[in-house]
């Protein structure tokens, strides 16, 4: 998926800043430039030009992050200071500073920007877009209760049920193992929400990936929309200047389909058992009882479609990111499979197992921290004035936590650049990446922990059954180019630079273990 919580409004990719600034000048830049702070104490930053900022001092080709991190040393401040078209940019470079102003202070940090084109396709009623309203609230309150704590064990039977059919899949077809995890995914999140199984070729699957296709289209620079709010005004038949309503009506009606059309598959098969158990029938009784009876609905429509959109890239691109750790991390993967069989002997792993196989768990922490999803998270959006360490923050300021600079500080993970599970083990283990890129505060992941489980079982399940090789061609042995471990690019969620991998079952035992199933 080309997630929802991608590049404008959630995300900082090298685009998205210029998007996220184009798209409001129009009704904000005067607003912003008039507007003086209460004291001039700005955090420290490059000074920019006047009305463009530092437009031109934000690299579009290599990792921003970078960039700013090397702005919090040469500022010598954790949190520096930015500014295009008047609006102003706030990055906090360290792990305290993200925790004092997006977790302490989460009150006043946690709205979000928005797009004229996002509003008009409807995306922010999403609870991952949607600015911090009451509605907004009530939505994840929502999905909290049914993601976390003794509540999300009820899942992990579709979780076990999913991962037990990944080994026939890969086995019959293993050059296709990436589309295997994306179906994996893809159907615990559609069975969890809707009690619905995805069929091949499957019309709801298809048609919310359509949607993520058209979000990164909506989140453009270029989308004429965002640096003219007033198109959208202009009737669809005016030769060219109506064609950008035409296509915002397109994403809306797109929209409208992905939050409508499961939902009422979920309400004409309300009497199967799983539709019964699933999130959008807790959601439907729960939100109906909250917020009355219309409101009530419209809320389960909207909060069990963000599952999809919120969840499956993310989680996908985790899990491919950890078969390339796996695959250029071989004593890794030994050592791994090596716990496994030792806890399971002859079976697949389980939700149960899960405690024993810590260095599974590991491996993913690892894994999130080596291959960020995105360097800056989503973004969050201060909705009063601040001060911090003497330091204005205006109201309305962007808020780029560097994920990228934490995740590679020296000072927290001894040798950074190296893929190393042992970090996250032991007494004194190295902050867990899952303290940051699931994000921060009143906004933080609340399919964290569904996040993780599913992705602990079926990486424990595949490697249980499968060695992860370098793929060798059988022509003449040579192996293939696997690509740089982090490649450069701030896509959220960013997707691991492809791969080639040979799959090859571990041995005679293995072959019995995808035979009985
Ligand atoms: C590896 C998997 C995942 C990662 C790394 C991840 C990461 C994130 C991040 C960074 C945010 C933004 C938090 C912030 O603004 O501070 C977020 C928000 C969100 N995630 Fe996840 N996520 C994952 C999986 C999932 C899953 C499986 C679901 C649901 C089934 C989900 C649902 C959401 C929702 C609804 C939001 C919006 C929260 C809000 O804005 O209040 N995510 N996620």
């Amino acid at each position: 998926m080309a997630s929802a919580l991608t590049s404008v409004v959630s995300t900082m990719d090298s685009n998205a800043i210029v998007a996220s600034a184009l798209a409001i000048v129009a009704s904000y830049t005067l607003y912003r430039i008039s507007r003086k702070p209460k004291n001039s104490s700005l955090p420290p930053g490059p000074k920019g030009w006047p009305v463009i900022g530092n437009l031109l001092d934000v690299p579009l080709d290599v990792d921003f992050w970078k960039t700013f991190r090397s702005w919090g040393q040469q500022f010598d401040s954790e949190v520096i200071h930015m500014s295009i078209f008047g609006i102003n940019f706030i990055i906090l470079n360290s792990m305290q500073a993200t925790k004092d102003l997006l977790e302490k202070r989460g009150k006043i940090y946690s709205a979000r920007m928005s797009l004229p084109m996002f509003d008009i396709a409807e995306y922010t009623k999403l609870v991952a877009f949607e600015t911090n309203t009451k509605r907004w609230a009530a939505g994840r309150r929502l999905i909290m209760s049914f993601l976390t704590g003794k509540e999300l064990p009820k899942l992990y039977p579709v979780i076990e049920d999913e991962c037990a059919k990944l080994p026939l899949k890969v086995y019959r077809e293993p050059g296709k193992v990436g589309d295997w995890l994306e179906e994996t995914v893809v159907s615990v999140i559609m069975r969890t929400t809707y009690g619905y199984t995805p069929t091949p070729n499957d019309r709801f699957t298809h048609i919310t990936f359509k949607l993520l296709d058209e979000m990164l289209v909506a989140a453009r620079p270029t989308s004429p929309i965002n640096i003219f709010p007033f198109l959208r005004f202009v009737p669809s038949w005016v030769p060219y200047l109506g064609s950008p309503s035409l296509q915002a009506s397109a994403f809306k009606e797109t929209m409208t389909k992905v939050v409508k059309e499961p939902y009422e598959w979920h309400l004409e098969h309300k009497d199967d058992e799983e539709v019964k158990g699933s999130l959008c029938a807790k959601f439907t009784e729960m939100a109906q009882g909250e917020e009355g009876k219309e409101i009530g609905r419209e809320l389960a429509e909207w909060t069990a479609a963000v599952q999809f959109i919120a969840g499956a890239d993310t989680t996908t691109f985790t899990l491919h990111a950890a078969l390339k750790a796996l695959l250029l991390n071989p004593d890794v993967q030994k050592k791994a499979q090596a716990q496994l069989d030792s806890v399971c002997g002859h079976r697949l792993p389980t939700m149960d197992d899960r405690p024993k196989l810590d260095y599974l768990d590991a491996i993913l922490k690892e894994t999130s921290r080596w291959h960020l999803l995105g360097p800056f998270g989503a973004p969050h959006m201060v909705d009063s004035d601040d001060e911090y360490n003497g330091h204005f923050i205006p109201k309305g300021s962007i808020i780029l936590p560097n994920m990228g600079a934490i995740a590679s500080d020296a000072t927290i993970y001894p040798d950074p650049e190296a893929f190393k599970p042992e970090r996250h083990l032991g007494e004194a283990p190295e902050l867990d990446s899952g303290a940051y890129n699931f994000g921060f505060g009143r906004r933080v992941c609340p399919g964290k922990a569904l996040a993780q489980a599913e992705m602990f079982l079926t990486i424990a399940t595949l490697i249980k059954v499968f060695d992860v090789r370098p793929w060798t061609s059988e022509k003449d042995g040579v192996k293939a180019e696997i690509g740089e471990d982090r490649p450069p690019g701030m896509d959220m969620p960013r997707r691991p630079t492809p791969y080639a991998v040979a799959i090859k079952l571990r041995n005679e035992a293995s072959l019995e273990l995808v035979q009985g199933l």
